[in-house]
């Protein structure tokens, strides 16, 4: 089964699908990771983050040993990887790694943007994960104090809200709910909740088809 999550920025995607993974027992790959990882490369490189060709390059040398580098969670990554991400040869660049990913047994959740509507649009189940732009913020704020780092609530809703723009209206896979997803708006609801949220919307969809 593969379980596909896609979702505005800070949403609560990566958190879903890391316990969905656990709970089903499948594989989980946070996309973003990709694309925070090529914007990273060309900032660790003083390279304009304009600069297609390096950017696809980067996007083609990608090593996944260097996925769980603590420097691509910061927001600063995060605006490469929305500026880089819109150049259609490095989503192509990443494409196969992701399918790939998802393909292997026993199953496997992926978040990201464009999971349900072009990575994945015969997942077996689609969620699209929403929240509030503000509890957005409050959240994403509290991860980074979390970690030790500054960070002002109303900047990082800022860069939230900016990001969203420019991920939703870029003419390639743009951020938007695939047709066939369900949606989850955790607004008002913990982690706990959204989590059950999410494994009764995949229960609803394998009860469905076993009536079939
Ligand atoms: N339902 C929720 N209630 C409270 N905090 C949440 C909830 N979902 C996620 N979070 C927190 O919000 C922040 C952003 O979640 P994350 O899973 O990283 O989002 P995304 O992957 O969409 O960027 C994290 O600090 C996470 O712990
Ligand atoms: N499947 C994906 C995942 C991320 N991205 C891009 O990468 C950026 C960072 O993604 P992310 O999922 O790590 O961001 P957060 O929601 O965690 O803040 C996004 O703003 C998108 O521009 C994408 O284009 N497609």
């Amino acid at each position: 089964m593969i379980i596909a999550i896609d979702g505005p920025a800070a949403s609560g995607k990566g958190t879903l699908g890391k316990r969905l993974a656990k709970h089903y027992g499948y594989r989980h790959l946070d996309t973003g990771v990709l694309y925070r990882a090529v914007g990273f490369a060309l900032i660790e490189r003083g390279i304009d983050l304009n600069n297609e060709i390096e950017a696809v390059h980067a996007a083609e040398s990608l090593d996944p040993e260097h996925f769980g580098n603590p420097a691509l969670k910061t927001q600063q990554a995060g605006d490469a990887a929305s500026i880089v991400s819109a150049f259609p040869r490095v989503r192509e660049a990443l494409l196969n790694f992701q399918r790939h990913f998802a393909e292997e047994p026993p199953g496997a959740v992926l978040d990201g943007r464009d999971i349900g509507t072009v990575i994945c649009p015969d997942a077996d189940v689609k969620i699209y994960v929403v929240a509030d732009p503000v509890v957005r913020a409050r959240r994403r704020t509290l991860e980074a104090k979390g970690r030790g780092e500054a960070a002002d609530e109303a900047l990082v809703l800022a860069d939230i809200l900016k990001r969203d723009e420019r991920d939703q209206n870029r003419p390639v896979a743009p951020l938007k709910p695939a047709e066939d997803a369900y949606l989850l708006d955790n607004s008002n609801l913990d982690i706990e909740g959204g989590v059950r949220a999410a494994i009764d919307i995949v229960e609803a969809v394998r009860a469905g088809r076993q009536r079939v």
